[in-house]
């Protein structure tokens, strides 16, 4: 099969662009530009906005339909296309269709995560043969988790996300809330309250069972439904919040402990069950269509 045959075929095609869970996160310090250090690690999970690339003649870069509340020219979709072509001088030009699933501004990274999507799939499309790393390079400057969306492995992250070691870890189920309240990410870093100078820790012992986010305290001060979120899902699982919030989360052992706890929250919140995957979707997909 010729590039051009593959991308024929791809063009028409749904990527998707998944959902990340921060399963713990600390903050170890600060750079002089104000930006902290963290110790995160990141799983994927099975919950996906869907993005299909559609080509156009005119060599201009625009969304079908803007998400509601985002201006297009601010859309990290957007921004990422626009950032190939200044990169590579691509004349090439798109229209892009998205599906949005999943919940903005609620740490769950949507929007690195529709970046990384565009800047991997146009990539192959557009036939530019950036490396992994160059596309981790730029996904960087559009914001700090969309590097890990284009390296497609859980991993365990240091320096603001962008230092990433691949880590196989259990494939369970969670549950996840959606409380009703945006977090502002760069508020939650402002805050004096926030803790800066946590200590540095190693892998083994996060798989020990060390769990805890930093962001949790000032987060759960500030937004009384992520507090009342936490309190109900800790009745069936530990609850933890997944990087800034707004969303919280619990793993189970079984499906069959995740629904029930799923079925009983569903009466009060915006609920998601989910199963998490070390392996990006975006990159299964990729590997069966073969175009990666
Ligand atoms: C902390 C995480 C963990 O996954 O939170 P979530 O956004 O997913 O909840 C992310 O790394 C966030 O990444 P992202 O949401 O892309 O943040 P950015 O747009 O890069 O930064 C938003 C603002 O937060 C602050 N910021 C962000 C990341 C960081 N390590 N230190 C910071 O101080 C900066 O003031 C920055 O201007
Ligand atoms: N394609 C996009 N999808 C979602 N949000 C986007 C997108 N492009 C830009 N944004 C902006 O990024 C902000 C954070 O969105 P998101 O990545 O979903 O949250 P979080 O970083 O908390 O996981 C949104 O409030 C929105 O203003």
């Amino acid at each position: 099969m010729t590039q051009n045959q593959i991308n024929q075929s791809a063009w028409a095609e749904k990527w998707p662009a998944p959902a990340k869970l921060n399963l713990m996160l600390r903050i170890t310090g600060q750079r002089s530009d104000g930006y902290h250090l963290l110790q995160t690690v990141f799983q994927f999970i099975e919950l996906c906005d869907w993005i299909t690339f559609h080509p156009v003649d005119d060599g201009r870069v625009s969304l079908q339909k803007p998400i509601p509340g985002v201006p297009e020219a601010d859309d990290l979709i957007i921004r990422a296309a626009k950032l190939l072509k200044a990169e590579t001088g691509c004349e090439q030009g798109v229209r892009i269709e998205v599906e949005k699933n999943l919940p903005m501004g609620g740490g769950l990274g949507g929007g690195s995560s529709d970046a990384a999507t565009t800047l991997v799939v146009l990539n192959a499309l557009w036939g530019l043969q950036l490396s992994m790393e160059k596309l981790m390079e730029l996904g960087l400057t559009l914001g700090a988790d969309v590097p890990v969306f284009v390296y497609g492995y859980s991993s365990w992250a240091e320096g603001v996300g962008e230092k990433l070691e691949r880590i196989d870890i259990p494939e369970q189920w969670f549950v996840v809330i959606k409380p009703n309240c945006h977090v502002d990410t760069k508020e939650v870093f402002l805050s004096k309250d926030l803790t800066r100078n946590s200590k540095s820790i190693r892998i083994a012992d996060f798989i020990a069972g060390q769990h805890q986010n930093d962001c949790l305290g000032v987060v759960r001060e500030r937004y009384q439904s992520v507090k009342d979120a936490l309190v109900d899902l800790s009745e069936f699982s530990e609850a933890r919040l997944t990087g800034t919030g707004a969303c919280v989360f619990a793993q189970f052992d079984s499906e069959e402990a995740a629904v029930s706890a799923y079925r009983s929250l569903q009466k009060k919140w915006q609920v998601y069950l989910v199963k998490g995957v070390n392996e990006s979707p975006l990159f299964s997909k990729l590997k069966s269509g073969n175009i990666s």
